[in-house]
């Protein structure tokens, strides 16, 4: 049965109203609004009336109260005095809807009955957005897509063998959070799990802040430094862009995967090490090795599986499961309760192409939902420059050359060159063929405009 609560300064409508509901649903009336919000404290009723004036207390504040304790609780707001305004502040406050006095019965059961209906909808979908989630989520990694399923069930094989993994994909894709999801779903999860960037340590540290060093091993050493291969023994070392380590070192790290042991800088004592490796890379190692920047038994070593994470471009399936698991994640961590995107901004999102990937979605997202105090992100929510996108495509489908007045001559040509290699599905030579130009040319502003390949 579901509970109602009456709140009305005037014991008379509380009780009359109780007579009318009473034998449908679970009924508490009060005329103290303070006795209202214990009641609320204590526990979880479906919806409530509330008076929009309780003696000097003013029903709006109350409605804020409540919905604080519990934020879907439907509140119908009844006023005596009808003034359209203060009712419709109540509903901008989040009200369901209001009643006028003096109540009439049919009306308040047709409203009652409605707003109950309608937070059970509400609440099926807040159940089955949630059972989506998990259903899509695999240890945090969203994706439903036929690639990221194969990417799962590797985790799967991987997480409980001690093989090396190598994980490579574009910047943004995920790599970390595939190296954690083996690390932490695998029998080393109770042991340390520790991150490298090879790239963002300069070369002259890399090697000590792998390795470690002795006090005085060199100049400004001033005291022993435990390395990250030890920090992370027995658990698991993420060397994460591989491939941009300096070919001097690569050797060092071959010779401590070959021994399994670790000797710090001015020392000579190795230390036995028992750690498994996970790299991962957004150049291809492969080219990397014919072109001789990476060792080749480096690569065997490390590469004993791969595994090949799409960038999000390839699966324009998993977007909708993004835009909704960053918003939910997002409204947690900004305190906010944005529902979803308007059909316009959700438009726009699902047309770009994301060079930045998955990372980039999120930082958009986050953004756009910074902006907006509306509970759907709009398209102006959203950064300019997607904006500008949007509305170039969305003008063009209306009127192809009116449309595209406003942009830049470059920011033409950019678009231009997009939509050509989409529609060849990436392959340059038609693309430039197409285009009028040689291959060359179309190399060059692929770069100019920075176009992901
Ligand atoms: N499938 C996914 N589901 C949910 N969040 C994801 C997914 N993939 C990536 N992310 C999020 O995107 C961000 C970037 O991911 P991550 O750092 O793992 O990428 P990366 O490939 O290692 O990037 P880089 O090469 O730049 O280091 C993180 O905040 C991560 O949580």
């Amino acid at each position: 049965m579901e509970k109602i609560l009456i709140i009305d300064d005037e014991a008379a409508i509380c009780s009359s109203l109780t007579f009318a509901l009473e034998d449908k649903y679970a009924v508490k009336s009060t005329t103290d609004p303070l006795q209202a919000v214990m009641w609320a404290k204590e526990e979880r009723f479906d919806l409530c009336l509330l008076d929009l004036k309780i003696g000097n207390v003013s029903g709006i504040e109350i409605l804020m109260e409540l919905k604080g304790i519990q934020e879907d609780l439907i509140v119908i707001i009844m006023t005596a005095y009808g003034t359209i305004a203060s009712s419709i502040e109540a509903i901008k406050k989040g009200a369901y809807s209001y009643l006028t006095k003096p109540l009439n019965k049919e009306g308040l059961y047709s409203i009652v009955e409605q707003a109950l209906k309608f937070q059970k909808l509400n609440r099926q979908v807040e159940y089955l957005s949630q059972e989506l989630e998990k259903k899509y989520n695999y240890k945090g990694i969203i994706g439903k897509s036929p690639l990221m399923k194969n990417v799962f069930t590797l985790i799967e094989k991987l997480k409980d063998v001690e093989t090396n993994v190598v994980i490579s994909g574009e910047s943004g894709t995920g790599k970390e959070l595939v190296a954690r999801a083996i690390h932490f779903s695998g029998k080393r999860k109770k042991e340390p799990f520790v991150a490298v960037n090879c790239a963002a340590i300069p070369e002259n540290l890399l090697e000590s802040e792998l390795f470690g060093f002795k006090k005085g091993a060199f100049t400004g050493a001033a005291g022993d430094q435990m390395g990250k291969f030890q920090y992370a023994n027995n658990g698991t070392i993420f060397l994460d862009e591989v491939g941009d380590m300096p070919m001097a070192l690569q050797a060092k790290l071959l010779r401590v995967l070959q021994l399994k042991q670790v000797t710090p800088l001015g020392s000579n004592h190795p230390i036995e090490l028992n750690i498994r490796v996970i790299a991962a890379t957004n150049k291809d190692l492969k080219k990397a090795v014919e072109a001789e920047s990476f060792r080749q038994d480096l690569y065997f070593r490390l590469n004993v599986v791969e595994i090949s994470i799409p960038p999000l471009r390839e699966k324009p399936q998993d977007l909708p499961l993004l835009f909704q698991h960053f918003i939910q994640s997002y409204n947690k961590e900004l305190n906010k309760k944005i529902k979803g995107l308007s059909e316009e901004a959700q438009n726009c999102l699902l047309q770009y192409h994301y060079p930045g990937n998955i990372r980039e979605l999120a930082n958009i997202l986050e953004y756009a939902m910074l902006m907006t105090e509306e509970p759907y992100i709009q398209l102006g929510n959203l950064p300019l420059e997607l904006q500008k996108k949007s509305s170039a495509v969305f003008a063009y489908n209306q009127n192809p050359v009116d449309s595209l007045v406003g942009l830049t001559l470059d920011e033409m040509e950019k678009l231009l060159i997009e939509a050509t290699l989409k529609k060849n599905e990436g392959q340059r030579k038609k693309t430039a063929q197409m285009l009028g130009i040689s291959e060359r040319g179309l190399r060059n502003k692929i770069s100019k405009y920075k176009i992901d390949k």
